[in-house]
Order: C-alpha cells, then sequence, then structure tokens
C-alpha cells in the first residue's frame, strides 16, 4: 500500500507521516528529499547558482533555502523554473525507494499531489487539514512570519479543492491524541481494503 499524505502547509503532514511510520509503514519526506538530497548535489547547486547566484548558492556552503524562498515565491516564473529543476531528481528518489522496497507499506508526503498530478504514484490520498487559524498560528510558532506563510500557501491548490480531491481525510484542529485516534482508524480501515 502506497499512501500519499498531503494538505494544507503546516496542517500536520509530517506529524501524521510520523503516526504512520509508529504504525509500521515507511516512510519519505518529500521536503526532507529536497532538503537533504537534492539541493545538495553538486550539479544541482551550480545549476541553482547559474539562475540565483552564489548569494542563494554559494560555492562552499549549503544552498540559502530562506533567500531562495524569497526569490522563487513572489514569482512564477522563478518557482516554475526551481520545480523544474527539484522535482525529476525527487520522483527518481521516490523510485528507487519504492523499487528496493516493493512489499512493505509507504507513506509519503507529497505537499503538491494534486498541483502537480501526482495522484496515480498512490493507492490512497490523505489530505492533512486545518482551520486556518489553527494552520498560521502552527506556522508562526514554527517562525515563519504571516506574511511568508499566506505567500507560500497562495502558491498552492487551496485547502477546500485538496479536501475535495483525497480519498480520505484527517481534520486536525484538536489534540494530538484526536489525530492518533484518526490515523489508527484510518490505517485499520486501509488494511481491510488491500
Ligand atoms: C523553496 C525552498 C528552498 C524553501 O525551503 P524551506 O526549507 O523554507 O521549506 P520546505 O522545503 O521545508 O517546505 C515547506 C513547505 O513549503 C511549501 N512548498 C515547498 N515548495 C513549494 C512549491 N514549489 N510550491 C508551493 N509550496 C511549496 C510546502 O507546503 C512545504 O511543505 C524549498 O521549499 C524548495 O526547494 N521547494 C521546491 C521543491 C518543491 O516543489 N517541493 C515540494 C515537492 S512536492
Ligand atoms: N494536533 C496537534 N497538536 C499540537 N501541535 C501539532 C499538532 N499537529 C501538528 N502540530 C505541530 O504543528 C507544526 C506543523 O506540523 P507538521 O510539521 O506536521 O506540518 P506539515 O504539514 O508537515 O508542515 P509543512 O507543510 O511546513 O511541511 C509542528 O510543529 C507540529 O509539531
Amino acid at each position: 500500500m502506497i499512501l500519499g499524505i498531503t494538505g494544507g502547509m503546516g496542517c500536520g503532514k509530517s506529524t501524521v507521516a510520523r503516526l504512520c511510520e509508529q504504525r509500521g509503514l515507511r516512510r519519505l519526506d518529500s521536503d526532507a528529499l529536497i532538503r537533504e538530497r537534492v539541493l545538495t548535489d553538486p550539479a544541482m547547486r551550480e545549476a541553482l547558482r547559474a539562475e540565483w547566484g552564489a548569494d542563494v548558492a554559494p560555492v562552499d556552503a549549503p544552498v540559502n533555502r530562506a533567500r531562495l524562498a524569497a526569490r522563487v515565491f513572489d514569482d512564477e516564473m522563478a518557482l516554475a523554473t526551481l520545480e523544474r529543476l527539484t522535482h525529476p531528481p525527487l520522483f527518481a528518489l521516490w523510485r528507487a525507494a519504492l523499487r528496493d522496497a516493493p512489499t512493505v507499506d509507504w507513506a509519503i508526503e507529497v505537499p503538491l499531489l494534486f498541483e502537480k498530478g501526482l495522484e496515480n504514484w498512490f493507492d490512497f490520498t490523505v489530505c492533512v487539514a486545518s482551520s486556518p487559524a489553527q494552520q498560521l498560528a502552527r506556522l508562526e510558532q514554527r517562525g515563519l512570519s504571516r506574511a511568508l506563510a499566506e505567500q507560500r500557501i497562495s502558491k498552492q491548490l487551496s485547502l477546500a479543492r485538496k479536501i475535495e480531491l483525497s480519498d480520505h481525510v484527517v481534520w486536525n484542529d484538536g489534540s494530538l491524541a484526536f489525530l492518533e485516534s484518526q490515523v489508527d482508524h484510518l490505517l485499520a480501515a486501509l488494511r481491510t481494503l488491500r
């Protein structure tokens, strides 16, 4: 079983994926793969330097993600360029992981699952959702300003549309215990469908 976990930024995708992992699924976090495997690749850093300069992708230091974010999230062409560079290596990493362990159950976090038409990778899609107030509060708590959070959220499909498109919805406005009980119910239901 391959679960695709999507949802609003900061709504709790990673938290749900970790709960799935604790319940025996293997987890892949697309943001972490981009950060740790894709943006660290020397050829990628060179491509980013050619596009946005050495203050974004220095020769002797890691890519400055805050500067890169500032360049792309207010410029649609720049965001498209970054996605064109980073998505193929991300998909190659997914493919290799799935190929190496074809019989395990997977929970894959994919922020842009519907935006990029990635449904066919997954047996089931799950949207993790919360109220806008809760979403912004959690993002602010993590140090992202309200303005930057809203700018990034505006580049994604609306949460309402993600809810409509997904097979299952986990509502994460309450306690962690409530979230855990929803994940337990969901996995029990999905396991009977296999
Ligand atoms: C711009 C970057 C460097 C900013 O890094 P940063 O550490 O600040 O954020 P991080 O990668 O942890 O992403 C946090 C959240 O931002 C949102 N986000 C990331 N990329 C995008 C994007 N292309 N479009 C809309 N929202 C995005 C997602 O909700 C994600 O969960 C980074 O997000 C990036 O390289 N993005 C492009 C790759 C991508 O499209 N990733 C999503 C693959 S499904
Ligand atoms: N039910 C909850 N109760 C309390 N805190 C929570 C709950 N769910 C998530 N959080 C916290 O909210 C923050 C955002 O959650 P998480 O990182 O799982 O979201 P995300 O959707 O993966 O975010 P991003 O889109 O930025 O990758 C984290 O600090 C997490 O610990």
